[in-house]
């Protein structure tokens, strides 16, 4: 169900600005992204319906939900393990899961999607959702590198949609990138920029330009990195100790990639690489291509730049 709130905006005081409080949250795709987003904004009081095309994903995403929220409590509940086992009962007591979408969007203020970097599937999915959801019901897309305009395109919603960009681990990471496109209502920003808030994120503002702002600035380095080893200049093994001791950096490059996906690495560079032909930073890397080709996508397969097993 959804409320429409008013808040009076510091400084507007004679402005009112509605937004929707999204209590309900329909999340599509249960991977480690989608898992994440259910884990936090389940133990943080929101009804999740987690949905992916089967249900072995989907049992595998609930119990990784709870694994997760054992090592959330273990730190936040260390002296009370009670308080603990009943967190973690109220958060997946908030959780259901689903294989069809269609079906759960009728009762939900928000429509999540993390499922595959591809433009047309993520078309396909709220082109369909766009006639069974409800009118109120917001549409957003956790979209590492896509444009969020292009993604809206395929919905009669456009000021309804938005973007809101998570960092893996989400349960870790504390940024949300909030998107607006040219269309996006302000109405829907400020309810996508409380609803971040509500997950006890610290929110950004961003245009909706390729890669927001963190993916912008970090892919070139990540790209830089790979073609430096393929170069031979370094060892994939003395660039992450390079940029981890040089920087600071919890983990190195190819550790990170390892991390993100290299499938999803490489969705990001071909889209970009098709849009920017010219730019040699985009240009095909044999190794990624390679070890995507042998379904080796990182830590989620077993193998990437480093074996996992
Ligand atoms: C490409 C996309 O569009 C955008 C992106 O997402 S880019 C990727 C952004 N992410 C990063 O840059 C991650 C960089 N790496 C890191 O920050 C760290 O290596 C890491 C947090 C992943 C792991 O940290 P590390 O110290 O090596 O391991 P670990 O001890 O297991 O975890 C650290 C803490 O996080 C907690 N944690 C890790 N994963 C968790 C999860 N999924 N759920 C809950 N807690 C988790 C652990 O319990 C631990 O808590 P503690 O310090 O209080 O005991
Ligand atoms: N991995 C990261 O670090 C990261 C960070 C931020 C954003 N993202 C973005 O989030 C999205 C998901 O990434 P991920 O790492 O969680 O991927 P993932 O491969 O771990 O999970 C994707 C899930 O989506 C499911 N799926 C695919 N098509 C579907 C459909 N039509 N309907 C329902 N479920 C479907 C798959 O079965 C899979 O479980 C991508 O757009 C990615 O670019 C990823």
């Amino acid at each position: 169900m959804a409320f429409l709130t008013h808040h009076i905006c510091r400084g507007l005081s004679s402005s009112a600005v509605r937004h929707v409080v999204i209590k309900n949250v329909t999340i599509i795709g249960g991977g480690q992204m989608g898992a994440g987003i259910a884990q936090v904004a389940a133990s943080t009081g929101h009804a999740v319906t987690l949905v992916d095309t089967n249900e072995d994903i989907l049992k595998k995403a609930v119990k990784g939900i709870e694994g997760n929220l054992k090592r959330v409590v273990k730190k936040k509940f260390a002296d009370k393990p009670e308080a603990g086992e009943e967190f973690i009962g109220k958060a997946m007591q908030n959780v259901s899961t689903s294989t069809d979408a269609g079906s759960v969007v009728q009762g939900t203020d928000l429509v999540l999607e993390a499922i595959v970097e591809n433009l047309k599937v993520k078309q396909d999915l709220f082109g369909g959702l766009d006639k069974l959801a409800p009118a109120h019901t917001i549409f957003a897309s956790n979209t590492s590198s896509l444009s969020i305009t292009d993604i809206a395109s395929s919905t009669n919603r456009l000021d309804r949609f938005g973007g809101l960009h998570f960092f893996n681990p989400v349960p870790v990471m504390r940024l949300v990138e909030v998107i607006a496109t040219s269309s996006t209502s302000q109405e829907t920003f400020d309810s996508l920029l409380n609803f971040s808030k509500m997950l006890g994120k610290t929110t950004v503002s961003c245009k909706d330009t390729p890669g927001f702002m963190v993916n912008r600035l970090l892919l070139p380095y990540i790209l830089d990195a790979v073609r430096m080893y393929e170069r031979g200049d370094g060892s994939k093994e003395d660039i992450d100790i390079a940029m981890k001791l040089g920087c600071g950096y919890p983990m190195g490059p190819f550790e990170l990639s390892d991390y993100v996906g290299l499938d999803t690495m490489k969705f990001i560079m071909d889209g970009w690489s098709a849009a920017n032909p010219d730019n040699p930073m985009f240009a095909q890397s044999e190794v990624l291509n390679k070890l995507v080709s042998e379904g080796k996508f990182g830590k989620k397969t077993g193998e990437g730049f480093y074996k996992y097993k």
